[in-house]
């Protein structure tokens, strides 16, 4: 070839010529960008290094050196981190459609059928027919006061095993009690009946649990192509296969049986389950929605991955920043004892009532965001953010932890004051970017009620019937609050608490 070259100077010349254009066009075309800070990046890793084991605070302490826009590259991938409110109402409202698409992952789409879930799903007319479905379907208010048996029956059953420890005075693993709460609620709603005993029970739950871990784990291979081959010797690739495999024929077995009894729950609508809803929706081809068997699969995994574990890490901090302030607890454990008045059921109607109990929520919503990175998103087209250039494909990650700790819009923020939200109009709801655990727009969170309906209930209940302590005379300062990493952040140790005194 040099040789070639070498004999054809006219050739090698425009070759050459060709080359520096391309290089100088590039060059000026970035250089007219104006690109969001950025802090200096490493060669093949770009900030990778820099994320730690907790990323949200890593971010948030770049964010404060580089501003509440930055462009970060992990590996490749460019990633936007957003650390305000102004930031945030940005990307969630003024440019939503913009930044409604999810980038695409090897290992969801082998967890995730391709990506037929809602979650990771493309931004497009099949998107857009599950969000309908889990709207207006899966979880409606309808359809979540439905469910209010259930929840009634499972927290009844952790009652039953709190009031055994009182009886004992033994501690109480907290954690467990609400993982397992919130798994059993899902379940339930999931699929009509639990899974969690017997052999087949134990092996889901383990599944489940190690789904939930596989795609929160940050795969180098994901942000830099040519490591990928790192997945398939260190066994993660195989771990995502074996775990895919053996979901799909445990999701396999439980629409057979579905489909064989069917119309077990009658024509009574509010007995439905998410499997059943789903099966009607794609024998029945008048709806104008077309799911297939993959699209059940993936709605319902996609159900256990967004709603059991965010659901239960907002129990496991709200119950230890009630441990850690005694007087919030009593504050509490008055408005509830009080609007109940000795009565031993409590009702939705109750719940709507319970003033201080929503503020304690919201509180532990803002404090110990559940996904404190949000979803990440990113852009379908180029776009002008605050002034500065993003580049179609460049992914977003919004820092909503940061942004619930953000003095400019928090008095005294790194403390836990439920009593902030009282006299406030401020809500979880996506309207106040300053607050959203739950994202906001297009891509928000479909399953806000169902997750408060079993945060509030589930609360309510154990502070009603029982008065609680650290175990050994511990006091709240001697709490570790230390973080474990994860998609959602549970704490780093179980916590563990002593019922004292129990009132039924
Ligand atoms: C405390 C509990 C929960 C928290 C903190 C939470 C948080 C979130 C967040 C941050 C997002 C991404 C929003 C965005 O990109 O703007 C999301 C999306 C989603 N959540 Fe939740 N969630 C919770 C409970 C649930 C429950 C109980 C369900 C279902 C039963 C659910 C189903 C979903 C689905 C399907 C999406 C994807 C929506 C889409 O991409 O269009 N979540 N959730």
């Amino acid at each position: 070839m040099a040789e070639f070259l070498l004999q054809n100077p006219f050739i090698f010349t425009f070759i050459t010529i060709f080359l520096l254009w391309l290089i100088i066009k590039r060059v000026v075309a970035t250089g007219r960008k104006n690109l969001p800070p950025s802090p200096p990046k490493l060669p093949i890793v770009g900030n990778l290094h820099q994320l730690g084991t907790l990323p949200h605070h890593s971010l948030q302490s770049l964010a404060s050196k580089h501003g509440p826009l930055m462009l970060l590259h992990f590996g490749n991938v460019p990633t936007l981190i957003v650390s305000s409110a102004d930031a945030a109402r940005e990307i969630m409202k003024t440019h939503d459609v913009i930044f409604a698409n999810r980038p695409d992952s090897s290992v969801s789409r082998r967890l995730l059928y391709d990506m037929k879930d809602l979650s990771v799903a493309p931004y497009g007319e099949y998107w857009r027919q599950l969000k309908s479905i889990f709207v207006l379907q899966l979880l409606s208010n309808k359809r979540v006061q439905s469910f209010h048996a259930i929840r009634e029956e499972e927290i009844a059953l952790m009652m039953e095993k709190i009031k055994e420890s009182c009886l004992s005075s033994s501690p109480l693993n907290m954690s467990d009690l609400f993982t397992a709460i919130t798994n059993d609620v899902v379940c339930r709603s999931a699929f009509g009946r639990k899974y969690r005993d017997g052999a087949i029970g134990e092996k889901f739950l383990q599944l489940i649990s190690e789904f939930l871990g596989l795609l929160g784990t940050i795969s180098v291979g994901e942000f830099i192509p040519w490591l990928a081959w790192i997945n398939r010797v260190n066994g993660f690739d195989a771990r995502v296969d074996y775990v895919a495999k053996e979901l799909d024929e445990f999701l396999e077995g439980v629409i057979q049986e579905h489909m064989e009894l069917e119309n077990s729950s009658g024509n009574d609508e509010s007995g439905e389950n998410f499997i059943d809803i789903l099966l009607k929706i794609y024998k029945d081809n008048t709806t104008g929605v077309s799911i297939d068997r993959d699209s059940i699969k993936a709605i319902i995994l996609d159900v256990f991955a967004a709603g059991t574990d965010t659901t239960s890490t907002v129990l496991e901090w709200a119950m230890t920043e009630l441990l850690r302030h005694p007087i919030v607890m009593k504050n509490l454990q008055n408005e509830v004892r009080g609007i109940l008045n000795g009565k031993q059921d409590i009702t939705d109607v109750d719940l709507e009532k319970m003033h201080y109990l929503k503020a304690v929520v919201k509180e532990t919503l803002r404090y110990h965001t559940p996904i404190p990175l949000l979803v990440a998103r990113e852009a379908r087209e180029d776009v002008n953010v605050m002034g500065y250039d993003i580049a179609a494909g460049t992914m977003v990650i919004t820092n909503a932890w940061a942004i619930g700790r953000d003095p400019l819009y928090w008095d005294e923020p790194e403390k836990f004051q439920p009593e902030r939200f009282l006299n406030s109009s401020i809500d979880f709801k996506g309207l106040d970017f300053q607050l959203i655990p739950f994202g906001a727009g297009r891509r928000g969170c479909p399953g806000i009620s169902f997750a408060m309906a079993t945060n509030e209930l589930a609360l309510a209940s154990i502070i009603q019937k029982f008065d609680w302590e650290l175990p050994k005379g511990a006091k709240g300062e001697d709490l570790d609050m230390g973080e474990r990493p994860g998609v959602a952040i549970h704490r780093k140790v179980p916590l563990f608490a002593v019922a004292t005194q129990c009132y039924f």
